[in-house]
């Protein structure tokens, strides 16, 4: 069979690392507007702008149900959280600000440990 890939996206690590990259993020000091699901009953526009809501909270319910196949899988819904904020703000507004502190964070951080 093929050899087992031995960088962390591949090997039985990838969810144990997905547990902690989103340990990190829900720490962040700018992560308040992505901890819960946006609630689009208060929020003009945004069921009808986003077509795929995202935040950390149902990536970690996602992640407790075995819901990610491995890191990538995870690294695309958080990334989908930071693609909804762009998409929804001004780059120049307090969440627009903290949706590209948290990505450029994220980017760092899954880079430097899958080196
Ligand atoms: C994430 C995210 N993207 N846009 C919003 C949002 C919510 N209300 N308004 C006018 C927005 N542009 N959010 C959720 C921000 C969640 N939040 C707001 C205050 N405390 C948490």
């Amino acid at each position: 069979c093929a050899k087992k890939a031995k960088t962390a996206k591949d090997d039985k690590n990838g969810l144990p690392l997905c547990r902690m990259l989103l340990a990190e993020l829900e720490a962040h000091r700018d992560a308040w507007p992505f901890l819960t699901p946006v609630n689009h009953k208060a929020v003009p526009g945004y069921r009808k702008v986003i077509k795929k809501p995202m935040d950390f909270s149902t990536i970690k319910e996602k992640l407790a149900n075995n819901q990610y196949l491995n890191l990538e899988t995870f690294i695309i819904d958080v990334n989908l959280v930071f693609d909804n904020c762009e998409k929804f703000n001004e780059d120049d507004s307090e969440i627009g600000r903290a949706g590209h502190n948290m990505r450029r964070f994220f980017d760092k951080r899954w880079t430097e440990l899958l080196q």
